[in-house]
C-alpha cells in the first residue's frame, strides 16, 4: 500500500532525539528514539555535546525513514521541534560549535541575571519579551560562550559565528549551511525577541551584550526552512515547521482556542495556555510567549514553567538506583498509603514558575525508618502533581478559572499520576490518543505549509481524546496534602536563603 504525504517529525528532547514518522491521519508508520549523554561539569551546570545531538538525530531519521519507506510511505516533508533555550554558537565557516550546547536548566549565568536585576533592567526585558531574568533564558548563555570561548567575541563582531537554540543549529546542519532560520516560538524563549513587534530588539542585545551578526533569521512556525542535502538522507525533503517542544505540544494537542491549556511531562513540565492574540501579562511570575504564528496569526500564551518532572524520576533510576525503569513508579506508588508524609522538593536545578529561585536545592522532608524506595517514587511523582498545582493557582490569581486540562509527555503513561493529579487539581485530567503531541505538533506544522492541512479548525476536528481522569479526591484531603506541600517548599527556599 502507498501512503501519500506522510510528514518526518524530528523530536529533539532533553534526554533524547525522536523521529517519527505521521501519516496524513496523524496514525504512526515508524519511530526511532535514542537517548545521549548529560554532562554536568560544575555545580549546577547542564551541557549537551551538540554533536552527539546531531548525531542522533540523524540516526534516528535514517532508521524511521528506512522503516517508513519498507511500509510504503512516502515523506513529503520534515516538521522539527527542540528543546527550548538551549543554547549553541558555532563557526560558520566550518559549522563546528565552539562550545558544548549550553542546556535550559544550566544555572552558570544565575549571578550575571542577578546583576542586571539589580540594576533595574527587569522591567526593559520583561517588558519587550514577556520573560523573566533568569539564567534558564538564551540570552546570558550565548554572552557566558562568547566571553569565556577564547576569541569568540572577536569572530562574532567579525560575522564568523552564528547563534541558534536546537532548531537552528540542526536546519544548519540538514540545509549544509544554507539555512540559518529559527521560529517565532524559538525566538520568544531567547530574552532577545520582541514579542510585540516581533523582532529581535535592539535595546535586549544591548543589556545582554550580543552582537546582531549571529542572529538567525526568524521566520513563522509553518514556513520554507530549506531543504535538506540529498546526501543524508538519499533524497532531499523540504523544512516547513518548526516549533520549541512545548509550543509543538500545544498545537498537536489542538490549543487553538483562547482559553485551550496543555500540561506537557517530560524532563520538566510546562503548562501553555493559549490567551488569543493578544499577549497577556501575569502578575504572578508566569512567562507570556509565543505560541505560534501560522498563515500571519500570532497567538499568545501565559506558560508555567516547572524545571524537573520526569528528571526526578531518571534521577531515582540513574543517581539512586531506587528503581531499574520509569515504568515501575506506577506500581510502587500505587503500594502505599494516601497519608504517608514524605514530601520530596526536587529543586535540583532551581525552582521555577511561580517561584524563580534558581539557586535553591532539592530536599526530601518527612523521612523515618519506616520510609522505602516506594515513598520516593511516591514523593517524586507526588511533586510533579505539587508544581502543576502552584502553576493553576498563580493563574487563578491572574484571572484564569477551568475545568479541564490535556495532558501529554512520557510520564502521563502513568495512570496513577494522571488520576492523582485530577485529584490535587479538582479539574478533568484528559489524555490525548497520541500521545506523541509534541511530534505530532511538528508534523502538522510541516502539513499546513505542505498543503496536506488546510487550517487549524480541519486539525482541531481530528483531534481524540484516549482516557478522561476525573477530580474523586475529597477536598479536606486535597487541602491537607497541598498545605504540607506548602510547607515542604517554604522550608526548600528558607534553607536556599
Ligand atoms: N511510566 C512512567 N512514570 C513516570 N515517569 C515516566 C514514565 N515513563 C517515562 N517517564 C519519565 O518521562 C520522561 C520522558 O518523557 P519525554 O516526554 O520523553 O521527555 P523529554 O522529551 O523531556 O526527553 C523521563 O524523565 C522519564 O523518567
Ligand atoms: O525536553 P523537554 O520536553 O523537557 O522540554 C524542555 C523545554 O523546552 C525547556 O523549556
Amino acid at each position: 500500500m502507498r501512503i501519500k504525504d506522510c510528514i518526518l517529525a524530528i523530536d529533539q528532547g532533553t534526554t533524547s532525539t525522536r523521529a517519527i514518522i505521521f501519516a496524513p491521519d496523524s496514525s504512526i508508520i515508524a519511530v526511532a528514539q535514542q537517548e545521549f549523554t548529560q554532562h554536568y561539569p560544575n555545580d549546577g551546570w547542564v551541557e549537551h555535546n551538540p554533536e552527539d545531538i546531531w548525531t542522533s538525530t540523524i540516526v534516528v531519521c535514517r532508521q524511521a525513514i528506512s522503516e517508513a519507506i519498507a511500509k510504503g510511505a512516502r515523506i513529503a516533508a520534515i516538521g522539527v521541534t527542540n528543546q527550548r533555550e538551549t543554547t549553541v554558537v558555532w563557526d560558520r565557516n566550518t559549522g563546528q560549535a565552539i562550545y558544548n550546547a549550553i542546556v535550559w536548566q544550566d544555572r552558570r549565568t544565575a549571578k550575571t541575571c542577578r546583576e542586571m536585576q539589580d540594576k533595574g533592567l527587569f522591567d526593559v526585558v520583561n517588558s519587550r519579551t514577556g520573560l523573566l531574568l533568569d539564567p534558564y533564558f538564551s540570552a546570558s548563555k550565548v554572552a557566558w560562550i562568547l566571553d569565556n570561548v577564547e576569541g569568540a567575541r572577536e569572530k562574532a563582531e567579525a560575522g564568523d559565528l552564528a547563534f541558534g537554540t536546537i532548531d537552528s543549529f540542526l536546519i544548519w546542519r540538514l540545509t549544509d549551511g544554507q539555512m540559518h532560520a529559527t521560529d517565532v516560538t524559538n525566538a520568544s524563549r531567547t530574552n532577545l525577541f520582541n514579542i510585540h513587534d516581533m523582532a529581535w530588539d535592539p535595546k535586549l542585545l544591548e543589556v545582554f551584550n550580543v552582537p546582531k551578526s549571529v542572529l538567525p533569521q526568524v521566520k513563522e512556525c509553518a514556513d520554507d526552512f530549506g531543504h535538506t542535502t540529498e546526501d543524508l538522507f538519499g533524497f532531499s525533503l523540504p523544512i516547513l515547521g518548526v516549533a520549541g517542544d512545548q509550543q509543538a505540544a500545544s498545537i498537536g494537542q489542538c490549543c487553538f482556542n483562547e482559553g485551550a491549556i496543555k500540561s506537557t511531562y517530560g524532563t520538566g513540565c510546562f503548562v501553555m495556555l493559549n490567551t488569543g492574540t493578544k499577549a497577556f501579562h501575569s502578575k504572578n511570575k508566569l512567562l507570556t510567549t509565543v505560541a505560534y504564528t501560522i498563515k500571519g496569526e500570532t497567538h499568545y500564551a501565559l506558560e508555567g514553567s516547572i524545571f524537573i518532572a520526569g528528571a526526578a524520576i531518571q534521577w531515582l533510576r540513574d543517581g539512586l538506583g531506587v528503581i531499574k525503569s520509569a515504568s515501575e513508579t506506577e506500581a510502587l506508588a500505587k503500594s502505599l498509603d494516601d497519608d504517608h508524609g514524605v514530601y520530596m522538593v526536587p529543586a535540583f536545578a532551581g525552582l521555577g514558575a511561580p517561584h524563580w529561585a534558581p539557586d535553591a536545592r532539592g530536599a526530601v522532608f518527612g523521612l523515618t525508618r519506616g520510609t522505602t524506595n516506594a515513598h520516593f517514587v511516591r514523593a517524586a511523582l507526588e511533586s510533579v502533581c505539587y508544581q502543576t498545582s502552584d502553576l493553576l493557582h498563580a493563574m487563578a490569581e491572574d484571572g484564569v478559572s477551568l475545568d479541564k486540562i490535556r495532558v501529554d509527555g512520557g510520564m502521563v503513561g502513568n495512570n496513577w499520576l494522571c488520576q492523582f493529579l485530577a485529584g490535587i487539581l479538582d479539574v478533568t485530567v484528559e489524555r490525548p490518543k497520541i500521545m506523541e503531541t509534541t511530534a505530532l505538533g511538528a508534523a502538522y506544522l510541516a502539513g499546513l505549509k505542505a498543503g496536506i492541512y488546510e487550517s487549524c479548525e480541519q486539525l482541531a476536528s481530528m483531534n481524540e481524546v484516549e482516557n478522561s481522569f476525573d477530580a474523586k479526591m475529597p477536598s479536606s484531603q486535597r487541602r491537607k496534602l497541598i498545605a504540607g506541600w506548602e510547607n515542604a517548599v517554604q522550608s526548600t527556599l528558607g534553607y536556599t536563603k
